[in-house]
């Protein structure tokens, strides 16, 4: 029987081998992290998919392992520093600056001239994040953007982005992720744990932090806040009759229903959101698909989802990354509006990310692991399989003190208001599909 770190080391080693045959094979190396990210099929070929979260579970055990931990404890205590920095460099259009400056890189006193960060800490910023794999020092106080800092990049020229700052984050929600996760998230978690300990006090950090009785949703409605806007399978369309109705509920401006649309034009679709989505959503139509509003096909419809569901006996209602946003108790009223407008024949479809419990859980049947996980790798493979998961879980506590729920919390929540979760359609986002009781 091998030791926990040689077996840790041999599923590392077996599996590069099968990732860099799978590229040889393609005619193709595995890319490098010196490069920008221009993405092919095969990073996101699903074949490969568990062979990569292996070698990334497994290098994150040994990490943990090996290292002293009183230096992963200096590590991760001041974590902050990773969102305070990230989002400096995507405010200050570090990654975009570097775009054009191409592989050779950019002084820091070139990229100062470009956005009036003293050079200094532009150099300091970039060569604690180069440490870490983000950003690339090609040669002294010379920086150039890689694999990942790339992503970082809105999807602008510089010039454009200074033009129109409010809508830099169009096209480009990972940079907006990044920026709100420095702003408003940030300055939430600094009463993440006095919230946790005194949850009477406010509905969330978010609300002690920025002195606000609104949710987050409504502060965003806020004069002021217009920038702060950043933000299909497993529906079913197929199997509807045409004129079916379809409500996409808290569905912004409508963007997974436009991918619905015009694959299923079919049917019928009614977008909700409150109100300031949905003037923007007038706007995205216009842009988008200008005939469907006009047709009939797609309805606009400004409702908060606390209040009676104006359209009954849909044949589905779906809510995208929306109960996640919410803690029990406003999840049920949600689902609760939803079930007295629903009719027998209704499918309620939840898309958020599945929570898992770090060892195995009997109690996850439909939407478990199906590969058996390789010893002593844990058994939600760590940060390669639940990394972001758990992350966006405590931001939810943090902003809203909404919650991502394991496969038995959906199954509860639902039953308590007369849905049951039929299945659990697995990928990127599982969708939930509970039916009427
Ligand atoms: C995370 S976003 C998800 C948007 C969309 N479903 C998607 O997947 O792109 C949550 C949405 O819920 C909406 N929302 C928040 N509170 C709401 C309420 N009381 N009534 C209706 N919509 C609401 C927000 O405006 C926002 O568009």
């Amino acid at each position: 029987m091998s030791t926990p770190l040689s077996a840790l080391s041999n599923i590392i080693s077996s599996h590069v081998q099968t990732l860099e045959a799978a590229y040889a094979k393609a005619g193709a190396e595995f890319p490098s992290l010196d490069d920008p990210f221009h993405p092919t099929p095969l990073d996101f070929d699903p074949a490969l998919h568990q062979t990569k979260a292996l070698i990334v579970a497994a290098a994150a055990q040994i990490l943990a392992t090996v290292r002293s931990p009183i230096e992963m404890l200096q590590e991760y205590s001041p974590g902050m520093y990773w969102t305070a920095t990230l989002g400096f460099v995507v405010d200050t259009n570090i990654p975009d600056i570097l775009n054009e400056g191409g592989p050779q890189g950019v002084h820091v006193k070139d990229i100062s001239a470009q956005n009036g960060v003293d050079p200094s800490y532009i150099a300091r910023i970039l060569r604690f994040l180069a440490t870490r794999h983000v950003f690339r020092e090609v040669t002294p106080d010379v920086f150039a953007n890689n694999r990942i800092s790339s992503l970082l990049s809105k999807s602008k020229s510089v010039k454009e982005i200074k033009a129109d700052p409010v809508a830099r984050f169009d096209e480009a929600p990972l940079a907006g992720f990044i920026s709100s996760s420095a702003d408003e998230a940030l300055k939430s978690s600094v009463h993440f744990s006095e919230f946790l300990q005194n949850p009477i006090k406010a509905a969330a950090a978010f609300n002690i932090a920025l002195k606000t009785e609104a949710k987050m949703w409504e502060w965003y409605e806020e004069p002021g806040n217009e920038w702060r806007e950043i933000f299909v399978n497993g529906i079913g369309c197929k199997d509807l009759k045409d004129g079916d109705v379809v409500v996409d509920v808290g569905g912004s401006v409508g963007s997974c229903v436009l991918h619905l649309f015009k694959e299923y034009p079919n049917l019928h679709y009614v977008v909700q959101d409150l109100p300031k989505q949905i003037t923007a959503a007038a706007e995205f139509w216009q842009e988008n698909a200008p005939e469907a509003v006009p047709s009939g096909k797609v309805t606009l419809q400004a409702h908060n989802f606390f209040t009676p569901q104006p359209v009954k006996g849909a044949a589905v209602y779906f809510l995208r990354v929306v109960i996640h946003d919410w803690p029990d108790r406003d999840a049920k009223t949600i689902l609760q509006h939803l079930r007295d407008a629903a009719d027998t024949y209704s499918k309620l479809i939840i898309f958020d990310t599945l929570a898992f419990h770090v060892c195995e859980d009997p109690a996850t049947e439909s939407a478990a692991p199906k590969a058996p996980v390789p010893r002593p790798l844990l058994a939600n493979l760590g940060i390669a399989g639940a990394g972001f998961e758990t992350g966006l879980d405590i931001q939810m506590i943090n902003l809203f003190n909404g919650k991502e729920r394991t496969e038995a919390e959906f199954r509860e929540l639902g039953l308590s208001v007369g849905w049951k979760l039929e299945s659990i359609t697995r990928g990127p986002l599982p969708a939930f599909v509970f039916s009427a009781v």
